[in-house]
């Protein structure tokens, strides 16, 4: 039985038949304010309240994993690198515990049926959660790469211009896609892919990324689509 069966019928269950869950599932259940807040635990039960020191214990980690490079990839842009969080199993493990307690909060009554990745670092990520969340995973992928028709849409992001594309009929009419990727800073990529979910009739029900860069504001371009993010930069 996969990973992402155990946590959805574990999570059921814990409704159904009042099995405790772990105390990180109880911190993702017992508030939504968990994915950016400092003071989670606030009026939670006990084992909520340890699950919301647990997960800010796993935020730490995965903050404290990332690497900033100044100037890259052009002056004035300070690059925040998310591959080492890749490079340790424990701390990837972790990472992905983390973003599937996400998805199984926020979209409690209406579970993805396709994740969708971004070119090239949603890659790294969007598969293994599609696995756990038992979802399809479509890639969008940059102008030129994919073969057969595709539908096509540009956007500008922090450093540059650039084209996104999908397969036509890799998202179904009325399939509730989620969109994953590792950061949003302009929100320019995440909003090019929505439109191409929605060019193919797929229905939007959310956003997930590992990183926001708050002052870019990217959240303002997704059309109050639900936006979830795990980590934000403090700059
Ligand atoms: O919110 P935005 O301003 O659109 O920026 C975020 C995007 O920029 C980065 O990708 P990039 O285009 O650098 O491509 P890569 O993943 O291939 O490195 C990042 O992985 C996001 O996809
Ligand atoms: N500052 C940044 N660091 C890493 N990836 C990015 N994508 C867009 N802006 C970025």
């Amino acid at each position: 039985m996969s990973t992402s069966t155990n946590t959805a019928q574990s999570l059921a269950q814990t409704s159904k038949d009042q099995i405790p869950p772990t105390s990180v599932e109880a911190a993702v259940l017992a508030s939504s304010a968990t994915s950016n807040s400092n003071d989670a635990s606030r009026g939670q039960p006990p084992a909520a309240a340890a699950g919301a020191a647990e997960l800010a214990s796993t935020k730490i980690t995965l903050l404290g994993a990332l690497k900033r490079f100044p100037d890259f990839p052009i002056p004035g842009i300070q690059f925040i690198d998310i591959l080492p969080l890749f490079q340790d199993p424990a701390i990837h493990t972790a990472l992905l515990r983390a973003l599937e307690l996400q998805v199984l909060e926020f979209a409690e009554h209406s579970k993805p049926d396709v994740v969708v990745g971004l070119d090239a670092r949603g890659f790294l990520f969007g598969p293994s959660l599609a696995l756990r969340l038992n979802a399809s995973f479509v890639p969008v992928r940059k102008q030129g790469k994919m073969p057969g028709p595709c539908v096509t849409a540009a956007y500008e992001k922090e450093y540059g211009t650039d084209f996104f594309q999908m397969q036509e009929g890799a998202v179904k009419p009325g399939q509730k896609v989620l969109v994953v990727d590792d950061i949003i800073a302009t929100g320019g990529s995440a909003a090019a892919a929505g439109s191409l979910v929605k060019q193919l009739g797929g229905d939007l029900i959310g956003y997930l990324f590992i990183l926001e860069i708050p002052f870019l504001n990217g959240r303002s371009k997704l059309d109050g689509v639900q936006t979830v993010t795990l980590l934000e930069t403090d700059e």
